[in-house]
């Protein structure tokens, strides 16, 4: 499936994630999830039972397209040391079942950690290209925020990896903390040609959350049912917020690149 996931007009997408532990606790948080209207689904596979059951992985994936009404799906694994679920795969095993559902119909895009293996992070990128799937190369902190220098290098890293969407979510400290993520944003979307995700997590970091998208983050995660990391608010406060500043103020020169 081949089509341009982030229309100008709707940025920031609304991205929540999905974190049953079976199918059918998938399916129950779907049907509450898709009514309030996000923009995007992450199914965060790091919480599934049969994580190291492909078949039952590719049976789930079939479950939630028939729930979602087309909604793009984004594939994520994270790993326990990036603040996700301890899984019983190993990193080569994580690959094989990247690239094995990089085959399927119902999905548009995959996670995978900047920090893992070149030779690894190539495997999924030819996956990724060869079933047309966008590639998100993302890395996370949950104690500090680095500089924006290294913020901006770590970004320019994954775009020379080949990602197609560069993803951060580092954990603020301070106030400057903040403003350095959404600064590096803004310079790095000025810099790069993909698409890039910045997310300041924890309470100090909200406002990334409701503004970020101003600073060249096509995309803002919400909680539908159960969110996914600090910070987080659910996806009316975050789409009241949004519509609110839309309709107040023409930023649509602010955000174009
Ligand atoms: O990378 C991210 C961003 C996130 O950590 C957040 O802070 O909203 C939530 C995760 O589910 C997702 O994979």
């Amino acid at each position: 499936m081949e089509r341009e996931l982030f229309n100008k007009e709707q940025i920031p997408y609304i991205c929540t994630p999905l974190t049953g532990k079976t199918t059918d606790e998938i399916s129950s948080e779907l049907t509450n999830i898709v009514s309030k209207q996000p923009d995007m689904l992450e199914w965060r596979v790091d919480f599934f039972s049969d994580i190291d059951k492909t078949d039952k992985v590719l049976a789930t994936l079939k479950e939630i397209h028939s729930l979602s009404n087309g909604l793009p799906l984004l594939f994520t694994i994270r790993s326990h040391k990036e603040g996700g679920q301890e899984i019983s795969l190993v990193e080569n095993q994580v690959v094989d079942l990247l690239c094995e559902v990089c085959k399927s119909d119902f999905v548009d895009l995959i996670d995978f950690e900047a920090a893992n293996p070149l030779e690894h992070i190539q495997r999924v990128k030819k996956a990724t290209m060869q079933h047309r799937k966008k590639l998100v190369l993302s890395h996370h902190k949950f104690d500090t925020t680095p500089s924006k220098s290294d913020i901006i290098k770590q970004l320019a890293k994954m775009s020379h990896f080949g990602a197609d969407v560069a993803k951060v979510a580092f954990m603020p400290n301070t106030h400057e903390d903040v403003m350095a993520l959404l600064e590096a944003t803004k310079e790095t979307n000025e810099l790069l040609d993909i698409e890039l995700i910045t997310i300041s997590m924890g309470d100090i970091g909200v406002m990334s959350r409701v503004l970020g998208w101003l600073y060249g983050s096509v995309l803002t995660f919400a909680v539908g049912e159960k969110s996914s990391a600090p910070g987080q608010i659910s996806i009316e406060a975050l789409q009241g917020m949004i519509d609110l500043i839309k309709k107040e103020n023409s930023f649509e020169k602010i955000i174009s690149k």
